[in-house]
């Protein structure tokens, strides 16, 4: 039976003991340490004796354990106990992190990442995968995001690598998204699931061009939106059209102030041209305001509270519309930069 993962002898180790010295102990918990690691939707944690039994049920499905280069098939608590420890060892080694992935709302373990720079140190390499239920929701490359923050800012790395199998094409967006790309380079990758071994065209991204995305990720954009409140105190919530980023969720209607702009002239547009209504500047009451970070922009939008306009309210651009009172506002999917506006609007329509 292959273990999850091979035993590894550090004297195959090259010689960058010779260089700085290697990374020392990842602290954990407590506000200045750093693991756990936060992210909008996810902790990343170091796993526990408790986390076997979740592990195990989602790693031993064959369809994720065929993908990776750690998970055997038929997986038994043991091997998931033997990693743990190992993880754990190597965590105190100041050699390697393994950590479970976990729904920030719930706790719920949802998958697991490594980072192991034991023998490719200045380098490290990477692996993610997420259970079946929750693929597809974008966890492994905010996964991903957070564990090159890691190796870049607080680990000082200079380089980060992976790799996939050529058709497994979700792993490679993974990568794609987290900025890594091919690099020329060839891995022979263990698939213990498989009982074999791959030939992988590895990816990477260095501490450079982590920083440059970084640096472009920094730069704000300006949008505006306003919660229209009608007589019964309900809030117009709009739903992002296909084919948009973000398509599906449920947002304030507005859009992006443009070059010339004020705000409230830039809603004064936006709500025209998507609502088809007429609005006074002396109407929009600052309310509150949303600053958030994506992957690529970084979003300072102000909210706006507006309970008078003229005209008919139609949905010109083909977006489902929905009128929500204050207390449902968050059983409505929204961007991650909304949810931090509802209280404001509870305080002022709840009292
Ligand atoms: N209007 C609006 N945009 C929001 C909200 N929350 C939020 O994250 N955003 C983000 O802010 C940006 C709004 O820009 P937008 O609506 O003008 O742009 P877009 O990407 O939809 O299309 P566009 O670039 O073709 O104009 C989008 O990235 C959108 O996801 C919200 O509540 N209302």
């Amino acid at each position: 039976m292959p273990t999850i993962e091979a035993d590894r002898d550090d004297a195959d180790r090259p010689a960058a003991a010779a260089g700085p010295a290697m990374p020392g102990r990842l602290r954990v918990g407590g506000c200045d340490a750093a693991l756990p690691l936060v992210t909008d939707r996810l902790v990343l944690r170091p796993p526990t004796a408790d986390d076997i039994a979740p592990v195990v049920a989602m790693a031993g499905v064959w369809d994720v354990a065929r993908c990776t280069a750690k998970i055997p098939h038929p997986l038994t608590e043991q091997d998931v106990a033997a990693w743990f420890a190992r993880g754990a060892q190597d965590l105190a080694g100041g050699a390697a992190v393994v950590l479970l992935v976990t729904e920030r709302a719930g706790g719920a373990v949802i998958g697991a990442v490594d980072m192991n720079w034991r023998e490719t140190w200045p380098a490290a390499e990477i692996g993610y995968w997420i259970g079946q239920p929750l693929q597809g929701r974008g966890y492994a490359t905010e996964a991903v995001r957070a564990l090159l923050g890691l190796a870049f800012d607080t680990l000082d790395l200079a380089e980060v690598f992976a790799s996939a199998e050529a058709w497994n094409a979700p792993s490679l967006r993974v990568m794609e998204k987290a900025g890594l790309r091919p690099d020329g380079q060839t891995l022979t990758v263990p698939a213990p699931a498989r009982g074999t071994t791959w030939q992988h065209d590895r990816q990477s991204i260095t501490r450079s061009r982590w920083s440059q995305r970084r640096a472009e990720a920094a730069r704000i954009v300006l949008v505006v939106a306003a919660a229209l409140v009608d007589r019964d105190g309900r809030v117009l919530l709009t739903r992002r059209p296909p084919g948009k980023p973000m398509a599906g969720l449920w947002e304030f209607p507005g859009g992006k102030v443009h070059d010339g702009e004020s705000p409230e002239r830039a809603l004064i547009r936006e709500l025209h041209e998507e609502l088809g209504i007429d609005v006074r500047h002396a109407c929009l009451a600052p309310l509150t305001f949303a600053s958030h970070a994506y992957p690529d922009f970084h979003l300072l939008m102000p909210l706006f509270v507006l309970r008078t306009w003229h005209g008919r309210l139609t949905p010109r651009e083909g977006q489902e519309v929905a009128w929500v009172r204050a207390a449902r506002l968050r059983d409505y999917p929204m961007p991650p930069a909304d949810p931090p506006l509802i209280p404001a609007l509870q305080d002022l329509l709840l009292g």
